[in-house]
């Protein structure tokens, strides 16, 4: 038995009567249904929680009064505990339907990219969102970009509000970080499966909201905005119900833009927001068994999604994730040989 075993409670949740329709084939609701892949083992009980009493903090009264979206939300799920908001929604596609939200307070084995895990603690924002794509294989690499506009627009929006219309040094570090004054403050994780001529993508994303452990959070970085300026007494802190709302209806926009048109007018805004515009970075390449150093400037993104830097002569380079380990911070990157 792994230490994930166990009974976990989702309560499901739909804005309306039409959509709970729309979803029932999808969901039944409880008594229970084993989950599959990597939580086997694992029994989750689905419970229309309008008829019964939440079994976790977050609101979702205040979820639905401030979603704006057509679909993105319109199913929500909410967990006191479960092994994992992403393995859920990955494991088990036939049960939960495009635009479900699964939120929980707490996991017990988060998943980071590659083989990382995902620490969970107390006031991170954490969740996962299903989304079916009619979209071209190439523009697949785009969604976790509009993922992290998202997200900082969303906090961005937060910060004005409380702020006099300023904002906080939040930002994207590429390909799928959001970072706080040069902190990691969350993280995304997208993982797709081609079923019916669709992708569909699990988007993952862990956001330092309340919690300042173990680099910094939201909360603190408006709060110190907030005495930098000089506002007098305290912002309230930004409630999890009313972020994860905004960061949706973001999100349905952003994904509309990109499914209808392309990344292009999307570049801009995507470019404002992240660290990298100018940043200089050496390549080490190995040319004929020596080490050479490149200096680099990072320009934005090429065509396909990758890093477009350029050297001193104007020699233009497409740097990989997968290629190259990148250390933005110590201006270094790193062919892998
Ligand atoms: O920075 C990373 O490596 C990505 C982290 C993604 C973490 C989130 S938390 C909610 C969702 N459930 C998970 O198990 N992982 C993602």
């Amino acid at each position: 038995m792994s230490a994930e075993s166990g009974t976990y409670r989702l309560d499901v949740y739909t804005r309306t009567t039409d959509i709970l329709e729309q979803a029932k084939p999808n969901i039944e609701k409880g008594p229970l249904f084993t989950a599959k892949g990597t939580e086997t083992g694992c029994e989750v009980l689905l419970n229309f929680a309008e008829h019964d009493r939440p079994s976790t903090s977050f609101k979702p009264e205040t979820f639905f009064q401030h979603l704006t979206t057509r679909t993105q939300g319109s199913v929500l799920a909410t967990a006191s505990t479960l092994p994992s908001t992403q393995t859920l929604l990955q494991d088990n596609p036939g049960h939960f339907p495009h635009g479900t939200v699964c939120v929980a307070d707490r996991q017990i084995k988060g998943k980071g990219r590659g083989k990382n895990t995902w620490e969970s603690p107390e006031g991170c924002l954490m969740f996962s969102t299903s989304v079916h794509l009619s979209i071209q294989g190439q523009s697949l690499p785009f969604v976790q970009y509009v993922v992290s506009l998202a997200i900082v627009q969303a906090v961005q929006e937060e910060a004005k509000k409380r702020l006099k219309d300023n904002v906080v040094d939040v930002r994207i570090k590429w390909p799928n970080d959001i970072y706080g004054q040069k902190l990691k403050l969350g993280g995304i994780l997208c993982q797709s499966a081609y079923r019916n001529q669709q992708f569909h993508v699990v988007i993952g994303v862990g956001l330092n909201l309340s919690n300042q452990q173990p680099t910094t959070c939201i909360d603190a970085l408006i709060e110190e905005k907030h005495h930098e300026i000089n506002l007098e007494g305290s912002p309230q802190p930004v409630k999890p119900e009313v972020l994860l709302a905004g960061i949706l209806n973001r999100l349905e926009e952003l994904l509309d833009v990109l499914l209808s048109s392309s990344f292009e007018p999307l570049q801009k805004p995507y470019l404002d927001a992240w660290l990298h515009t100018g940043q200089k970075v050496i390549l080490e390449e190995s040319q004929g068994g020596n080490m050479q150093q490149i200096p680099l400037t990072i320009q934005g993104l090429s065509s396909n999604g990758y890093l477009k830097a350029q050297d001193e002569k104007g020699e233009q380079y497409e740097l990989h994730p997968d290629g190259n380990s990148l250390d933005f911070f110590k201006g270094l990157m790193r062919k892998k040989a």
